[in-house]
């Protein structure tokens, strides 16, 4: 018997793991995660995990109790224990001497569970009580047959994934994830709704296999199949489940799953091949990372020519190099994994300087480091970074700035001292040269929130989020002066991060320095201490914009109530206290404030509200 710290461990990790996952950035694989809960069910089978719905929580949404519990699903890994499942449902039903026990098969979705009742869209939660996300339809995803047909999932196409979005997104599910719980929906993902490629697909428009317990168990692997080739959703194994309503009655529920419901998954598909060459990638924070170029093969569908190899250190362990044989796994993930080395490379080819400039790499534990400031890939995308964060601005794709770089502009504050007459002269066309020029003024005078404006400039360790914590505490323009311990004196950062945020505003301080002498249109987070004291008519007031405003774009309002204390949110709920609309404003949000007694203001009023 293990001891119980080991176990307390095993089910902190599990409980990290998916909160990840729910919130759609997992940390580990799905086989990884499904290996390490069935270590636990065989060290401790009586562990509350197992026997609850793994919580899924999105923060700003309202609670929406459900008429039936939404379970998880038992799982079979193997014939065998889908056998076991069949045998327990014909000894259950016995008793009640049926005259049919109809299993149907459907594939299982890998997305987001919901329940569209045909007024709400309600996401699974904690199996009794979700979340409603309806303003994910709202946002452009599409309902599949009709509204109101039950249970279902939100996915996204996988063909449309495949082409579009896989070099993006480690999982199609992390998008979908992102999609129902951010109020800002990043330009990929934009596209992919105005593509109608996210959708809510209500399980019972899926397509279905019937048939007796005999029958599944000898057919499920071409029912697999079939059923494969039947839907363009991800998928992570089947559904079974009993068809007739008494027999699952009788059979019930644990508070995990429908003891008449289990879900047939295998351990991921393999393929074996063999690795054609390692490619080198120079990161913005120069991390040379490799990639296995692996003779193409066939899996789950699709052809794999590479490989993620993470860092040097994973190849070094394993002796991963050209010619050394592979077995990689693809388990409901889009994104191919090795899975074991079959056959170690006879030489290693670990490079000892940058595969672009050319200069000596140094080694960070498992990580290659090219260590010149002045490398070329990393200029790159540090610039390309720029304008990614940043956000106001079109036209620095990697092709440009790749032009750019190779003309010798090498930094923010060249960037932005360029003429449309240099861009003519480094070869970009008139009308393009035009437009990059412009690009620049726009992105100066385009309002732009600080927290933006700092987290553009790819300081290691400081992204948007702790940007927006530093400048809730130190205005934009004293940041430059900044101690560690200032830092660290802020809830939420630790010492480590604290040296290295300090180091890396010191390291560029005078390009800060210039970009702010620039004049950028910047939108000031509003300090901590000030919230404090301010008093505003919209303090703590929850808040919803809907339609089209007129007197600024509809983030501009946000932003403003965001400034004056006000909880901005992105549907309506029982912590909203006003409704705004703008134009063409849409029947749902309206409805629901109605429901909720929330109250229906106009732009105008709310602009009153605020002067008051
Ligand atoms: N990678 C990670 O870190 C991580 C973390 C947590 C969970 N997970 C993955 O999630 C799984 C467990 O999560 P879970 O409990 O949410 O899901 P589950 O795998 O037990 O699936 C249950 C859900 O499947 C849905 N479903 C999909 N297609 C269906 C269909 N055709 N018919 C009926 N229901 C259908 C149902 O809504 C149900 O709620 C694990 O097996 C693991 O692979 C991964
Ligand atoms: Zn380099």
């Amino acid at each position: 018997m293990p001891d119980s710290s080991s176990i307390a461990i095993l089910v902190q990790r599990l409980n990290t793991y998916n909160k990840a996952y729910r919130a759609g950035n997992p940390l580990v694989s799905d086989a990884e995660y499904d290996n390490l809960v069935e270590t636990l069910r065989r060290l401790d089978p009586d562990n509350p995990f197992l026997h609850q719905v793994e919580p899924e929580v999105f923060s700003n949404k309202q609670e929406i109790r459900h008429p039936v519990p939404m379970l998880s699903t038992d799982k079979a890994y193997t014939i065998a224990e889908l056998q076991r499942f069949v045998d327990r449902v014909y000894k259950e039903a016995a008793p009640l001497e049926p005259q049919h026990i109809t299993f149907r098969v459907t594939p299982k979705l890998d997305g987001l569970a919901g329940r569209d009742d045909g007024h709400i869209l309600a996401s699974r939660g904690n199996g009794w009580t979700g979340f409603d996300i309806t303003s994910a339809l709202d946002k452009g995803v599409e309902v599949v047959g009709q509204r109101g047909l039950g249970l279902g999932e939100l996915v996204i196409s996988l063909s449309y994934f495949q082409e579009h979005l896989a070099d993006k997104f480690e999982h199609p599910r992390n998008l979908v994830v992102g999609i129902v719980s951010s109020d800002t929906v990043n330009t990929l993902a934009l596209q992919a709704l105005e593509d109608k490629a996210v959708r809510f697909v209500p399980y019972a428009t899926l397509p279905q296999w019937t048939g007796n317990g005999d029958e599944l168990v000898k057919a499920i692997e071409t029912i697999k199949q079939d059923l494969r080739e039947k839907v363009d959703y991800p998928m992570d194994g089947l559904v079974v489940e009993v068809v007739e309503q008494e027999i699952r009655d009788a059979m019930g529920a644990t508070n995990h799953h429908y003891r008449w419901q289990i879900a047939v998954k295998d351990k991921g598909e393999t393929a074996r091949t063999r690795v054609r060459k390692i490619l080198w990638q120079v990161g913005r924070t120069g991390k040379v990372t490799p990639v296995m170029l692996v003779e193409p093969v066939p899996l789950s569908g699709a052809t794999i020519k590479r490989v993620t190899a993470h860092n040097a250190g994973f190849l070094k362990k394993r002796r991963i190099g050209k010619g050394a044989i592979i077995e990689i796994i693809r388990s409901g993930e889009v994104i191919p994994k090795l899975e074991a080395v079959i056959t170690e490379a006879k030489t290693m080819d670990i490079p000892h300087t940058c595969p672009v400039c050319s200069t000596p790499l140094v080694e960070d534990n498992d990580f290659l480091i090219c260590p010149n400031a002045q490398c070329p890939a990393q200029i790159r995308q540090a610039i390309e970074h720029w304008f990614n964060i940043l956000g106001t601005a079109d036209w620095y794709g990697t092709k440009t700035v790749e032009k750019l770089v190779d003309n010798g502009v090498h930094t923010l504050e060249q960037v932005y001292a360029l003429t449309q007459q240099d861009f003519i002269r480094m070869g970009f066309g008139p009308v393009q040269s035009r437009n990059l020029h412009q690009a620049l003024t726009i992105s100066r005078t385009k309002p732009v929130e600080d927290w933006r404006f700092l987290a553009a400039f790819g300081i290691p360790d400081l992204g948007k989020g702790d940007s927006r914590k530093l400048l809730e505490h130190h205005p934009i323009d004293t940041i430059t002066r900044i101690t560690a311990g200032d830092i660290l004196a802020i809830n939420g950062f630790g010492a480590i991060t604290s040296q290295s945020i300090s180091r890396g505003i010191q390291r560029i301080r005078s390009t800060i320095e210039h970009m702010l002498a620039l004049g950028f249109n910047l939108q000031h987070t509003p300090l901590a201490s000030e919230m404090a004291q301010m008093d505003s008519p919209i303090k703590d007031k929850g808040i919803v914009f809907t339609g089209k405003m007129v007197h600024g774009t509809r983030q501009d309002m946000q932003n403003m109530a965001r400034t004056m204390g006000a909880r901005v949110q992105s549907a309506v709920s029982k912590a909203t206290d006003y409704l705004v609309c703008g134009e063409k404003v849409g029947a749902t949000k309206k409805a629901q404030a109605e429901k909720l007694g929330t109250k229906i203001i106009s732009e105008q009023e709310f602009l009153d509200l605020i002067t008051s």
